[in-house]
């Protein structure tokens, strides 16, 4: 079963579609596109949608140009204050043209910022991403995802019937399915450096002062657990992942379970359950075969939290459904859902009830609580 993929089978008509038509045509005539550009009061809005399409066609040199200058060094050489043309080059291994070249395209998308003529220092966007561990990791990772969408349409074609560059990375995925310590040891240390944003949306969001214990299913390497069980010092904290995952976690305050829960009974006792960025990790049936599994482990009135980025989020559509969405095809299996979507599936597994709960950074989560 997959669902959100439904359609119906009569051809829209209606004024809606009239209405859309019409301005279809308006917007990609040459005519008008001229006249906007010539009327004053209209100028401002067609370049600003004129902006909009042009990031779409370069995003992908953008992107590039931002893995050079992490992959390079510079935007943490640059952390640590100004540098100089010279130096950057000698850091990246280029030739003074070259580095010219990278540092002023860094410059036109905000990563790096000329302060004098031949030193450096981070731009807005850089000074943000130097401070964010989640992000850079992620940045060097992309190139897994980069390599698997060279050829976009081929990968759609291939219906993820082969393996990807993704799909090896993340053991657990795809059509090539291994369990080898070492690959999950690369993915959790990954997920690890971007849980901070995660976990401090999930504490701002959610109050666990009113549950005594917290099974983390999926908890990878038990970094939430880590930043949960630090704000509140009495909750009792259990995590379940893979054995491949968990060999190596030393025993502690966390109690480690291991096993599948595609196919294994989670623990009972625990008050409350948590599915950090698992859910759209799986295809529609396994993704209601694990919320029916926890659902079997939670006592009537138990909790489940899920936090993870959502599709249809207001303000974050194409996080959800284009990089996800791609990500995820990528990946060789899961989908990004829509918290409509999600608390369906809830249902359909046995919660009695579900709501959505707000995030300030909807981009890195979107939480939903429900009670079994
Ligand atoms: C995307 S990571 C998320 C990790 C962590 N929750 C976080 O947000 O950082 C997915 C996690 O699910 C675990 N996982 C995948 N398949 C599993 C299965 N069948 N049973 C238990 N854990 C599984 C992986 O090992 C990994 O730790």
């Amino acid at each position: 079963m997959e669902t959100g993929q439904g359609q119906s089978s009569v051809e829209p008509r209606g004024l809606k579609v009239r209405l859309r038509g019409w301005r279809n045509r308006i917007i990609g005539s040459r005519a008008f596109q001229r006249h906007a550009a010539a009327n004053p009061f209209l100028r401002p809005i067609a370049r600003a949608r004129a902006g909009a399409l042009f990031d779409l066609v370069a995003g992908f040199a953008y992107s590039q140009v931002l893995l050079c200058t992490v992959e390079s060094g510079c935007v943490q050489r640059l952390g640590e204050g100004p540098a100089s043309t010279a130096e950057l080059a000698d850091l990246a291994g280029l030739s003074g043209e070259a580095t010219l070249r990278l540092l002023r395209a860094a410059a036109a998308i905000g990563i790096a910022e000329e302060v004098a003529e031949g030193w450096w220092m981070l731009g807005r966007h850089g000074a943000a991403l130097h401070g964010n561990a989640g992000a850079l990791a992620m940045i060097h990772h992309h190139k897994l995802l980069y390599a698997d969408l060279a050829d976009p349409l081929a990968l759609l074609r291939k219906d993820r019937a082969e393996s990807t560059a993704l799909s090896r990375f993340w053991s657990y995925a795809g059509a090539e399915k291994t369990a080898e310590e070492g690959e999950a040891g690369a993915y959790s240390q990954l997920m690890a450096a971007s849980q901070a944003a995660v976990s401090d949306e999930a504490l701002a969001a959610y109050d666990f002062s009113r549950h005594r214990s917290l099974l983390d299913v999926g908890g990878g390497h038990g970094a939430f657990l880590d930043a949960v069980g630090m704000a509140h010092p009495g909750l009792r904290l259990g995590l379940f992942d893979l054995p491949q995952v968990v060999a190596r976690l030393e025993a502690g305050r966390v109690a480690v379970h291991s096993g599948s829960f595609l196919s294994d009974d989670l623990p009972r006792g625990y008050d409350c359950a948590s599915l950090v960025r698992i859910l759209h990790d799986h295809d529609d049936e396994p993704a209601l075969r694990i919320l029916a599994n926890i659902r079997a482990a939670l006592k009537p009135g138990g909790t489940l939290l899920i936090a993870e980025p959502m599709s249809g989020t207001p303000g974050a559509e194409a996080m959800g459904d284009a990089y996800f969405g791609l990500y995820l095809w990528a990946m060789g299996q899961g989908r990004p859902r829509t918290a409509r979507e999600i608390h369906a599936m809830l249902r359909e597994a046995g919660f009695a009830r579900s709501r959505s709960l707000a995030t300030r950074q909807t981009l890195i989560a979107s939480m939903i609580v429900a009670h079994a």
